[in-house]
């Protein structure tokens, strides 16, 4: 399920075209990693600013295309879009489904969820690890983009470790806060206490 290393020299890279959207007009380029294919989402000014906001976002169906209250997904999504049109930056859509376990596996941890198991819980009882996500094709992405230094919006530790080992300087970290509701308000608790995010 992982991209492996090996993979990385195999991406094949679309051109870029323009994308206006409701944000704004993006720049997009596309990127094929074996079967995940991502996408770059860049404002116009991107190539000129020195540390632009940059956001990677993990693909979540369920939230990003049907507007689920389970996760934060779909908040934080359009908050990084809303933040690149207007301060300039690049988002990284990331086919990686469900942290990289993939929408039928999602949708059976959802199920273990509805059982009364949290979403860690609900990870390892299916076989996978809390946390399958690889983030080597994005590093090829940034890089390709020639990033050397970003604002990273997160508040997820792993995301700014695996980034600080590549060379590509993190001068600062933007929280991606959105609001809570009663449906994810558990799964926001458990990424706090078990998975570490900075919430
Ligand atoms: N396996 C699994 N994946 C989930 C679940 N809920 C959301 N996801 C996936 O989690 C990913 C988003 O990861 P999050 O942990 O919410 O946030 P993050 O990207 O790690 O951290 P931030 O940068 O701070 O947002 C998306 O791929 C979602 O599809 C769940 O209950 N189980
Ligand atoms: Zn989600």
């Amino acid at each position: 399920m992982n991209m492996k290393k090996e993979n990385i020299n195999k991406i094949i890279e679309s051109k870029i075209a323009n994308l206006p959207t409701r944000y704004g007009t993006f720049d997009v380029k596309a990127y094929k990693d074996g079967f995940q294919e991502h996408l770059a989402i860049m404002s116009k000014n991107f190539k000129d600013i020195e540390e632009p906001l940059v956001r990677v976002h993990s693909e979540c169906l369920t939230g990003d295309a049907i507007g689920s209250l389970k996760c934060d997904c779909s908040n934080q999504l359009d908050l990084a879009l809303k933040l690149i049109s207007k301060e300039g930056g690049l988002v990284v859509y990331h086919r990686q489904e469900g942290r990289n376990i993939g929408l039928v596996n999602k949708i059976n941890a959802y199920n273990l969820q509805d059982q009364g198991y949290d979403t860690v819980e609900a990870n390892l009882k299916l076989g996978f690890q809390e946390d399958e996500r690889d983030y080597s094709a994005v590093e090829y992405i940034l890089k390709d983009l020639g990033l050397k230094k970003m604002r990273l919006i997160t508040n997820n530790p792993r995301k700014i470790n695996f980034f600080e080992k590549t060379g590509i300087e993190i001068v600062e970290r933007i929280p991606a806060i959105t609001q809570t509701n009663k449906f994810n308000e558990n799964y926001l608790k458990t990424k706090k206490d078990q998975l570490g995010h900075l919430l």
